[in-house]
């Protein structure tokens, strides 16, 4: 696991960069960037925020020690003995803002603001980008498998397939904020106080002279916990059978048999099938849990094929993101120092989802009081105190300002929270629980047409007048001078 220093987990560039800028004198200016990403993954209708605790140890930790200076010293020899000794006295002093995890996000809205001296603030990029993108995407990916599975137990069972260690760990614990049950990863549970759940292998019933004795074998020793895999070689004709007769042998000992997993062929077939010969078994209660490169399309499919699984295993298509393995979360510039204050900036681009919005912003989430439904996501600058005095706002949509209407009875919910004040933690970062429960009410706050898989309806955010003001004046400005 990537546990040890984490301060060199930066792009070459950002070095450079603070380089040039102490070089320049620049470093101790202050700049704010925002973090927001522009296309929400898999056609779904929002993401998920995740990443932040990640993000919280990692700029708690950051040191420039011997390891890392001396490092630097032999992989660029441009860089001066006393930029490497600023370095040795780096300290963290930024301000940090960021919606909580759990939160539900949409596109070109502010995620984090960071706000601080550019030397530090330029550094965290990579990572704080590394960790949200990765995070957040796990858990859209998740919420999407959880919005198909309904009440079913689902299982994270990605750890083999996962991008390596980190990948594994904290993809669990996204799976978990955005609905999934239990991980089958241990080292996830210990952490981070996700239940774990496991069944057994193939090789279990493979080592054995028979299907039969391994299953007594594997009953005799977890007596509580019994999950067989029925598919090792006939699921029907064998697998079934021989896990009615372990269940039997518990009966007898006053235990109950909890499951069977199917883990290849018609799912849907298989489970209706194995439901029936449990039943007629007098086995009610054992339960059916399936895997097999389970996702949320397969779920929804399986689902309406009226397929009889309780517990879903979901692995590979989860922990990697599976038609789409990356968030593209970007982390931009949006103001520079100006005297005592700040100058917005922007970044102009042919593509017009790819011009930035400047100047430093609030994120509300505007809260239709008559319906206690979420009516838009509002960005305004900082200093803009309508919306927070629950004056009338007009909502419009940025790329059309025609399209607006005008809110008076609403809640506004500022969702950009201090984490970091002059480098200091000063949020309470929640529970792994309290984040998963904040994550259920969110959903509540929106309609089922925006939250559906296949083709939602968009969530509008968007811009104060003023907002959008200077976004305007600013474009015009730029352009001028190309
Ligand atoms: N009823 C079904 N409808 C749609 N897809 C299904 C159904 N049942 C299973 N699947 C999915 O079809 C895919 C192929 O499954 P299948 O068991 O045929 O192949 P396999 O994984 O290669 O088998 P094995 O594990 O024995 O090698 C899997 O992703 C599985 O989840
Ligand atoms: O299919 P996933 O969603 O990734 O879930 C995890 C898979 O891992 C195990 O399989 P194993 O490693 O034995 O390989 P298999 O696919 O051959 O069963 C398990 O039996 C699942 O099928
Ligand atoms: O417990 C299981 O059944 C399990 C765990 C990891 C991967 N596949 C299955």
């Amino acid at each position: 696991m990537c546990d040890g220093n984490m301060t060199l987990h930066t792009d070459k560039y950002q070095i450079n960069m603070m380089y040039s800028h102490w070089v320049n004198g620049s470093h101790n200016d202050k700049a704010v960037f925002d973090v927001y990403f522009r296309k929400l993954p898999f056609g779904n209708g929002f993401a998920v925020f995740a990443g932040l605790q990640r993000i919280a140890d990692y700029i708690r930790s950051l040191s420039f020690g011997d390891a890392e200076i001396a490092y630097l010293r032999e992989q660029e020899e441009n860089y001066r003995e006393d930029f490497l000794e600023e370095l040795r006295r780096f300290q963290f002093t930024a301000n940090v803002h960021a919606v909580p995890e759990g939160t539900l996000v949409f596109p070109n809205e502010p995620i984090m603001r960071i706000e601080g001296r550019i030397f530090e603030v330029q550094l965290i990029e990579t990572a704080v980008l590394n960790y949200m993108n990765y995070q957040t995407l796990i858990a859209t990916k998740a919420a999407r498998i959880k919005r198909v599975a309904g009440d079913d137990m689902l299982l994270e069972f990605g750890s083999r397939r996962a991008q390596e260690a980190d990948a594994a760990v904290w993809g669990a614990r996204a799976a978990y904020i955005a609905g999934f049950d239990a991980t089958s990863n241990m080292l996830a549970g210990m952490r981070f106080g996700i239940p774990t759940k496991g069944t057994h292998a193939h090789a279990w019933v493979q080592g054995h002279a028979t299907e039969q004795e391994a299953f007594d074998h594997y009953a005799a020793a977890l007596p509580d916990q019994v999950t067989l895999l029925v598919d090792t070689y006939d699921t029907l004709a064998s697998g079934v059978p021989h896990a009615i007769r372990t269940a039997k042998k518990l009966e007898q000992q006053g235990k109950r048999m909890n499951a069977i997993r199917l883990d290849s062929g018609d799912l849907a077939l298989l489970s209706k099938k194995a439901r029936e010969m449990l039943d007629q078994a007098g086995l009610p209660y054992v339960k059916i849990v399936a895997s097999n490169d389970l996702d949320e399309t397969l779920i929804f499919n399986l689902k309406g094929q009226g397929a009889r699984i309780d517990t879903w295993g979901v692995g590979t298509q989860l922990i990697t993101g599976g038609s789409e393995p990356a968030l593209g979360g970007v982390y931009k510039l949006v103001a520079r120092q100006a005297g005592d204050g700040y100058e917005p900036v922007i970044k102009i681009s042919g593509n017009p989802e790819k011009i930035t919005t400047p100047g430093l912003k609030e994120l509300y989430r505007i809260i239709n009081r008559q319906t206690g439904k979420a009516e838009a996501d509002y960005i305004t600058l900082r200093e803009e105190t309508d919306v927070r005095e629950g004056k009338r706002i007009k909502l419009f949509d940025p790329l059309h300002p025609y399209l607006h209407k005008y809110m008076d009875d609403y809640e506004a919910i500022p969702l950009l929270q201090p984490v970091f004040a002059g480098g200091e933690l000063v949020a309470r970062l929640p529970q792994l629980d309290e984040i998963r429960a904040y994550h259920r009410r969110q959903l509540e706050l929106f309609l089922p047409e925006q939250l559906r898989k296949l083709n939602p309806e968009v969530y509008p955010v968007d811009l104060s007048e003023t907002a959008w003001q200077l976004k305007m004046n600013l474009l015009h400005q730029y352009s001028k001078r190309q």
